[in-house]
């Protein structure tokens, strides 16, 4: 048996799972929290990712791996290769007004979707460079490559293979090895999915100076040759569930990680004037139109820890209240929100009365608040979707399962719950080595009637927001 490793490594925890490279048979799999937070220092995730390859039994088997990254995250590097500061998270947000000045400063949201696909807003990487000039010049200065979460692994990864040392101190390659791939290149700002070019001109215009950048590699161009395994080029977190989950034309995936992503696979790239959607390339050489939302999984455990129960009780209790929760609306923008932009937003609860002031409608409603900005990233999307396919932490809770129709208003299918950007980046893995014929599993479909009284309230309650 040939085996073949993907990694997940995302906001929240890292995850490996090791499949057969013909067939995908899942053979051994480990996984490992990261810290919380919107800064992270990098080692956390090297930490993480040894703790769940040696979970999962090890490498040693293996020829031939991918890192699929929570995307955007900004790695500032010096001359030496070292970390210069934590990383800022794509769900950070205090580059928010760096956005809006460069949105300015290029003459206009359009000339941005024109030029990159997306209009700057504080998840992305150009604007986390800006602030940093800003505000810490002196780590500005030292910072000698710029590169994302995925591409510093498959980095460290490949000084671990060439040197045959997995730890905390594995050496790292030279700088102008660092390479990455379209799919997380166009979550930076400064490369262009329409040209497949970097626009240094804009990462110039954001930091004063344009760092070295990884190499940006096709989907079948393997980034490191010549350790103990093939390191393929890996991707972005979302477009690694794409090709985890097996999305082709017609399909919308919608993913409830910690954010709360809507794609679909595109022949051509896009370009939104609004913001709402990114226009980012995929992992197979097509494109990935995608809206993301801030608040997604996180809204559920919070309102477990409010109501004081396990996610699986807070899933039961939902249920037990009507659909609309008796016009209890919970607005979910916990960690401030990206779609719509809104930085600086906290969450809200309308409709309290002494009959919704119950855990199972304050359960209700949280889920029902989550799916309703999902159900507005879907109309933004634009695409009348075939299927709805419904992955991410939070697609293992079955109320969630049973309401989504009622909110988007059309089936829901629900593939097995499965680590889908793992599973996608060990599939790219193995289209280095072989040609896989992976079969997809059986999926399960959702129906219910909409109920679009749901989202009206939903609507009225967000223009009632405290910053
Ligand atoms: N049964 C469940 N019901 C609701 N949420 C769940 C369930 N299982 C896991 N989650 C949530 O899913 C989230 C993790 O999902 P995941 O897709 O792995 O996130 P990420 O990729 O952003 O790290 C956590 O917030 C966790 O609480
Ligand atoms: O910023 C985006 C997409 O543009 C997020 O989807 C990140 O890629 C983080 O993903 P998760 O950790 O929630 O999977």
């Amino acid at each position: 048996m040939t085996l073949v490793a993907g990694v997940d490594s995302s906001t929240q925890s890292c995850k490996v799972v090791i499949r057969d490279a013909e067939t995908g048979a899942l053979v051994r799999q480990g996984r490992a929290p990261h810290p919380d937070g919107t800064e992270v220092h990098p080692s956390h995730w090297w930490d993480a990712l040894l703790r769940a390859i040696e979970e999962a039994g090890g490498l040693d088997d293996v020829i031939a791996i991918s890192v699929g990254g929570q995307q955007h995250g900004m790695v500032c590097l010096d001359e030496s290769g070292n970390v210069v500061r934590d990383a800022l998270l794509w769900n950070d947000t205090r580059s928010a007004q760096a956005a809006a000045d460069l949105v300015t400063e290029l003459g206009g949201p359009q000339v941005w979707a024109t030029a990159v696909g997306l209009v700057p807003v504080a998840s992305f990487t150009v604007t986390k460079l800006r602030w940093l000039a800003e505000h810490e010049p002196d780590n500005a200065a030292r910072t000698a490559a710029v590169c994302l979460p995925h591409d510093w692994l498959s980095w460290r990864l490949a000084g671990a293979f060439a040197s045959g040392t997995f730890s905390a101190d594995s050496p790292v390659p030279p700088l102008d090895q660092l390479a990455t791939d379209r799919g997380d290149a166009s979550g930076t700002g400064y490369w262009s999915p329409s040209t497949g070019a970097y626009r240094t001109d804009l990462l110039k215009l954001a930091f004063g100076s344009v760092p070295l950048l990884p190499r940006v590699l096709g989907p079948a161009e393997a980034a490191y040759e010549g350790g103990a395994a093939l390191i393929a080029p890996g991707t972005g977190d979302n477009m690694a569930a794409a090709l985890g989950v097996g999305a082709r034309s017609g399909d919308v995936v919608v993913s409830l990680g910690t954010s709360g992503t809507v794609f679909a696979v595109a022949e051509s790239p896009s370009a939104d004037p609004t913001g709402a959607v990114a226009g980012f390339a995929d992992a197979t050489g097509r494109f990935l139109p995608l809206v993301c939302t801030l608040n997604a999984a996180r809204v559920m455990d919070a309102a477990a820890r409010i109501a004081g129960v396990s996610l699986d009780a807070l899933s039961e209790l939902a249920l037990q209240a009507p659909p609309g929760a008796d016009g209890l609306t919970l607005v979910p923008y916990l960690e401030g929100e990206r779609t719509p932009n809104r930085p600086t937003a906290t969450g809200s609860v309308h409709g309290l009365t002494l009959a919704t002031s119950t855990p199972a409608h304050l359960a209700r409603a949280a889920i029902e608040g989550m799916l309703c900005g999902l159900a507005d990233a879907l109309d933004a999307l634009g695409t009348k979707p075939e299927r709805v396919l419904l992955i991410g932490g939070a697609a293992r809770s079955e109320a969630v399962r049973r309401i989504a129709p009622t909110i988007f208003g059309v089936p829901i299918t629900v593939p097995p719950p499965a680590e889908y950007v793992a599973n996608g980046a060990a599939y790219q893995a193995a289209t280095l080595v072989t040609t896989p014929d992976w079969r997809s599993e059986e999926t399960e479909t959702y129906e219910g009637d909409a109920v679009p009284s749901i989202r009206d309230r939903y609507a009225r309650a967000t223009t009632h927001i405290l910053d």
